[in-house]
């Protein structure tokens, strides 16, 4: 095997994002679930996402998990990476996109970064710097009320400047406008300055085309599915890369019983949830009880064997903003966050024991929980679903023949739990 292109995610549904991207620019795209195994048959592929649960853990911790999968890719040809991190840039002052971003730069030599979150398609853009989602910034956007990365300033070169070690500069639209020579004249000139990474400006999808192909001239670039694009279509046009469709049976029916669980609290998710109740039984985790031992998951494993047989179901521990904040006020932040992830795993380990095949999981860290739990080491690409959503194959010893969908929180329109499950059969 020889990459074309390595890719680190810092979250699973975000990997799966950019392995949907890749695969619809004409990349052969495999999602990992962290550094394969020896043993995992990897089919022959152009790209490599491999999956880490990193975004919300110990920076040092980030750091090494990431180094570990740069050495793998670099290691089966891969000359360039891109850390996926969140197109809404989630993150704290403590990291973790500073951290890794530096050390990955500083292994591969590179003297600048590029950086750039936006991802057009789902309404990511940014502007002198500035994160916008939709019309708002990112400041005041839903995100402001992450359970885990709540985010209060949308200028991310001072957010990247909290992180890093690096200087951050900008490259703004008036030069990415001018394509990938301009940004590389504009990026030399910032590196000759001491700065070590780049905010660069991206609002429509045609300049994304243009940062792809300036990125590729460094060994290292740091964005969401956005840049990815931008890479693969320079891949692909500099003639690196025949464009190829879906992997062999990625989309075949596996037949089987289907669940949905909700751990995301975006405002997506909530409305999304509000739907599913008029297509299918929802049930609401008591959140507190979820935290307070293995009850509450078995009346809903009890609830879900009642009901699975005549069809689909969810089962949603998701929450409004102020329900959230007040959990996290008696219990902690990151202590109920790991505790409901461990539960909505331990819900989707027994949703397979009863029959399901056919899963969906809303929320990055929970479909983290969910897929560790699984032991599922690796995904082929299907179907999209929705914008940075596809349909998932498992694949690997182990996996069992499943199809997964791993909705990133903000993702998805409010039909997105009927429109997974008519792709996934
Ligand atoms: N009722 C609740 N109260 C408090 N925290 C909750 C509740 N339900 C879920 N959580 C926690 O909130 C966090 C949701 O994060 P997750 O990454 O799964 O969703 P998301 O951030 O919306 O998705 P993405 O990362 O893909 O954007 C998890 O740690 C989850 O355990
Ligand atoms: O880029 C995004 O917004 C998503 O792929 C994501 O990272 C969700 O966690």
């Amino acid at each position: 095997m020889t990459l074309k292109l390595g890719c680190i995610a810092d979250d699973y549904t975000g990997a799966s994002d950019l392995a949907n991207t890749l695969t619809r620019a004409g990349l052969r795209t495999v999602q990992t679930i962290g550094v394969p195994a020896a043993d995992l048959a990897l089919p022959e592929v152009d790209a490599v996402v491999v999956s880490l649960k990193s975004r919300s853990i110990e920076a040092s911790l980030a750091v090494a998990r990431s180094r570990e999968a740069d050495t793998w890719l670099r290691g089966r040809g891969a000359r360039h990476v891109l850390f996926k991190i969140c197109s809404t840039f989630d993150s704290t002052d403590d990291g973790n996109i500073g951290p890794v971003m530096d050390a990955l730069a500083g292994d591969a030599g590179d003297g600048i970064v590029l950086v750039t979150p936006a991802f057009p398609e789902t309404r990511r853009t940014v502007y002198q710097g500035n994160l916008f989602v939709g019309a708002v910034p990112l400041n005041e956007s839903p995100l402001k009320d992450h359970p885990l990365n709540p985010m209060h300033d949308a200028n991310l070169v001072r957010v990247l400047a909290r992180q890093s070690q690096r200087k951050i500069g900008l490259v703004d639209l008036a030069t990415v406008v001018h394509g990938p020579e301009a940004i590389g004249h504009r990026l030399a000139e910032l590196a000759g300055q001491g700065i070590g990474a780049a905010i660069v400006d991206a609002v429509f999808d045609a300049d994304l085309t243009a940062i792809g192909a300036a990125a590729l001239n460094n060994r290292v670039s740091v964005g969401a599915s956005g840049i990815g694009l931008g890479l693969a279509r320079a891949l692909v046009e500099g003639g690196h890369v025949q464009s190829h469709g879906l992997a062999h049976h990625a989309d075949a029916p596996v037949g089987g019983l289907a669940a949905c669980l909700a751990g995301s609290c975006s405002q997506a998710t909530l409305q999304q949830i509000a739907h599913a109740e008029t297509i299918m039984p929802v049930l609401h985790l008591d959140a507190a009880g979820l935290i307070a031992g293995p009850d509450e998951t078995r009346r809903a494993l009890a609830w879900a064997r009642e009901r699975i047989g005549k069809g689909p179901v969810l089962i949603a521990s998701s929450a409004t903003p102020d329900q959230v904040s007040a959990l996290q006020a008696r219990h902690g932040r990151d202590a109920a966050g790991h505790a409901i992830e461990q539960a909505m795993a331990d819900l989707a380990e027994g949703l397979i024991g009863a029959g399901v095949r056919r899963l969906i999981v809303a929320g990055g860290e929970t479909s983290g929980a969910v897929v560790d739990r699984l032991k599922i080491p690796g995904f082929l690409v299907g179907p999209e679903i929705a914008a940075g959503v596809p349909v998932l194959r498992a694949i690997g010893a182990g996996a069992g023949d499943m199809l997964l969908a791993l909705k990133s929180g903000n993702f998805g329109g409010p039909q997105f739990f009927a429109d997974a499950l008519g792709l996934m059969r």
